[in-house]
């Protein structure tokens, strides 16, 4: 069994597989974590069966130590990190390769596998990330603050205005404050980043649209006609690890 793990900057997502498609799927907060010991004792709480590699995806450098530490104390071998410049499948043609967010990095990845060459990734995060894979190249994308950071930088910038659920409007003029803020920040942040992929589509022809992300969960009902796979990056993060030792 290997366990991968996806370090973003609001969650860890972990999973325990043994093929790369069937996932045990557990999600902590990134920064509870603070030591290998610790991380030892979250895993022997959520997970019964053991594990001979653990594959870590991280965008958070200042914690990849815990994981290193983590590995060679409790499994005897190096932890695995996901970079781009380590995976030859994909021409990375951007200026610094080795500067795309190992989370995008895991997406692309998983996106080619299963989607083919050509696909467009949109990931809500605590940042929104918009990828782009055209004729089996990443072409580069947009990094677009997440909802819930738009919502906090409203709360933190003025003196009245609160923190709101996460939740698209029906309408698009509000009658409260909270309705205000929420079209502000899900539904004009969802429109502009509608219309940045039209524009790519546009320019590239590209069909597939992939929504992902632990708060694409919110604009299901919202946004409709794109493919939504919320374990497109554990994919990508199995697929970079079977591709490191094949
Ligand atoms: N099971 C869950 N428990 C709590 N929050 C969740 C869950 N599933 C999705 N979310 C949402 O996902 C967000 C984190 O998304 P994620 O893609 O993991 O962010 P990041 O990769 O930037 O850490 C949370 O802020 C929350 O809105
Ligand atoms: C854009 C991100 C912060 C998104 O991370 P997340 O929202 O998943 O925490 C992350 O992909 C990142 O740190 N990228 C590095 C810069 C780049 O991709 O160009
Ligand atoms: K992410």
């Amino acid at each position: 069994m290997k366990l991968l793990f996806d370090v973003g900057n609001t969650h860890t997502t972990i999973a325990l597989t043994d093929n790369g498609k069937k996932f045990n799927i557990k999600r902590i907060s990134t920064y509870s974590l603070q030591t290998e010991d610790e991380l030892y004792v979250y895993l022997k709480m959520l997970f019964s069966e053991n594990y001979d590699q653990i594959i870590v995806s991280s965008v958070v450098p200042n914690i990849n130590h815990i994981f290193e530490f983590f590995s060679k104390k409790y499994i005897g071998k190096d932890a695995v990190f996901l970079n781009a410049k380590l995976y030859k499948n994909i021409k990375w043609d951007v200026r610094v390769p080795s500067d795309i967010g190992a989370d995008r990095v895991a997406n692309v990845i998983a996106a080619e596998k299963d989607y083919g060459n050509n696909a467009i990734i949109v990931d809500f995060g605590t940042a929104i990330t918009i990828d782009v894979l055209k004729n089996g190249i990443y072409e580069g994308g947009v990094i677009i603050p997440g909802f819930g950071m738009m919502v906090n930088a409203l709360f933190k910038g003025t003196a009245k205005l609160p923190k709101v659920e996460l939740k698209p409007s029906d309408v698009f003029i509000g009658k409260d404050t909270e309705s205000n803020i929420r079209i502000g920040v899900i539904n004009t942040v969802l429109e502009g980043i509608i219309k940045v992929v039209e524009k790519i589509k546009s320019e590239t022809e590209i069909t597939s649209v992939i929504f992902t992300g632990g708060q694409s969960k919110i604009i299901m009902d919202y946004k409709k006609d794109v493919i939504y796979d919320l374990e497109l990056g554990l994919r990508g993060i199995y697929y970079f690890y079977e591709s490191t030792i094949s």
